[in-house]
């Protein structure tokens, strides 16, 4: 039997790295000639040891923790390319002594992050092809994509429309999208930047896997179909069902306060591995939330300290106090109808019957979840690629409610724009009404979400034909 082997490199942090073990894990289970060594980089700011949540046994598959040498603690978000960068010398060593063992597979290829494209490099010099895993949707990737044409070939860069009351016309989604909705990554110069050079690497590299699913999003898949783009492999919904490992101890008292509520009456607030709040806002969704009088279930994240200067990547942790943030008496005035956590165990919430709605920051891994289980979101988008996913959720798809979608996070300052309580009440409101067309539109889509990956469905197919790339011959 020809046996082959691939190299997978996430990114660091929750987002990336969870999608990615998970993708991995499918294809052995699907084909016993494939091994996968998945590389670790440890970042000194982020959870690399979410990492440690798998089980370093899982068959054909092995986890290599690369050190960890970079000589700053503090990495600036500017920095993070230099810092994967570094990293090309450590993965070198690594897959240099995969390759000495006399029975070690033929090294089909690499598996590349967005944001590892650097590693293309090292692949090379290895003589075998790159494939990318894209951890977000199929329409932002196809954004990345024109954004860095329009840059690049017509010189107009979406950073210019950054302040522009105006609308876009991409080929991803059939409305025009009105500038303030971009995501905030591609109006940041630098962010854009960033963002172009990935595009390029990405057009030299053999497949590009996509965690979506055709049903969810066909006219953004349709829409590589005339560009020179390398080939797209739709395999998601990929999510790790299992959640992470949490403390026994506080999931069980979240789960059986859970258990007391009602099917559907709770609306879960949750903001992603990054998503905080200043005291202000903070105080604007506790009155939301006591005067529309829903049931809930809040995660609620405290700030790191704003680095004015160095913009170092920094990630939320959870309060030691929630007094000190919530308005007095809060937590005494809504004990029957309300519980406010810090990290939550998230698709164990979503996957329990009195979640009646999600009010998310739209990271793609959340909304591929909330679609998983049927949750309707409403949308409050903060950082990265999140308000384009909340565009496509809301205006493109009919999935979500909106609360905003052009709300951005300002990682320096705290003068992030305020959503008032009236406006989040509104939105969770709409979201929580009982029979409305969009929570009918979320459970068609759960169904088709869960069949794309079944024996015959589209997502299946998918990675069969991907794995045919890796094994071309046969
Ligand atoms: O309290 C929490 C918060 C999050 N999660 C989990 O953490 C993951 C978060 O992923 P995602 O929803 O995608 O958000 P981010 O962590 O913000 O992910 C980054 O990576 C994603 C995939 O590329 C992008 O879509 C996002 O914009 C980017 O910020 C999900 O699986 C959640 O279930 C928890 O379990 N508990």
């Amino acid at each position: 039997m020809q046996k082959a082997q691939l190299v997978f490199i996430p990114s660091p942090g929750v987002g990336h790295l969870v999608s990615a073990v998970e993708i991995a894990k499918l294809l052995v289970d699907r084909d016993d000639r494939l091994s996968i060594t998945v590389l670790i980089i440890k970042h000194p700011n982020f959870d690399s040891d979410i990492s440690s949540n798998y089980s370093r046994s899982v068959d054909r598959i092995k986890f290599i923790d690369l050190p960890n040498d970079f000589s700053d603690s503090n990495i600036p978000r500017s920095l993070f390319a230099s810092f994967i960068e570094s990293r090309k010398p450590r993965v070198k060593d690594a897959v240099s002594n995969l390759l000495t063992h006399s029975d070690s597979p033929r090294l089909a290829g690499f598996v590349l992050d967005m944001f590892c494209t650097c590693m293309i490099d090292v692949a090379n010099d290895f003589g075998v092809p790159s494939y990318i895993f894209f951890t977000s949707g199929a329409a932002f990737l196809s954004l990345m994509f024109h954004a860095q044409f329009l840059h690049d070939e017509l010189s107009k860069p979406t950073t210019d429309l950054k302040d522009l009351d105006t609308e876009l016309v991409v080929p991803s989604v059939a409305n025009p999208i009105p500038a303030r909705f971009l995501p905030s990554v591609l109006l940041n110069r630098d962010m854009a930047m960033f963002l172009y050079e990935h595009s390029r690497r990405f057009r030299t590299t053999k497949g590009i896997m996509v965690n979506t699913f055709a049903e969810l999003e066909s006219f953004a898949i349709n829409s590589f179909s005339d560009r020179q783009i390398p080939p797209l492999y739709p395999v998601g919904p990929i999510l790790n069902l299992n959640g992470n490992n949490y403390d026994v101890v506080k999931k069980t008292e979240i789960m059986e306060w859970l258990d007391d509520q009602p099917p559907s009456s709770v609306v879960f607030l949750c903001f992603g591995s990054m998503g905080s709040f200043s005291g202000d806002q903070v105080k604007e969704i506790a009155y939301a939330l006591e005067h529309c009088g829903h049931r809930f279930l809040w995660s609620i994240r405290q700030s790191p300290p704003k680095d004015k200067d160095k913009e170092t990547i920094l990630i939320p942790s959870d309060y030691v106090n929630l007094t000190d943030v919530l308005p007095e008496g809060f937590l005494d005035r809504t004990v029957g109808i309300g519980k406010v956590i810090g990290w939550a165990p998230q698709v164990a919430v979503l996957g329990h019957e009195a979640i009646g709605g999600f009010v998310s920051h739209c990271g793609w891994n959340s909304t591929l979840e909330s679609l998983w289980f049927g949750v309707p979101m409403a949308t409050w988008p903060m950082y990265a690629e999140q308000q384009f996913n909340a565009f496509e959720m809301v205006r493109e798809l009919g999935l979500a409610v909106e609360i905003k979608m052009d709300y951005k996070m300002d990682f320096k300052s705290e003068n992030t724009m305020i959503v008032t309580a009236d406006e989040i009440e509104r939105g969770i409101s709409c979201l929580m009404e009982f029979d409305n067309q969009i929570r009918r539109r979320v459970k068609e889509m759960s169904q088709k979400s869960r069949k794309a990956l079944i024996n015959g469905g589209s997502s299946f197919s998918s990675l069969g034909r991907f794995i045919d790339d890796v094994f071309p011959s046969e």
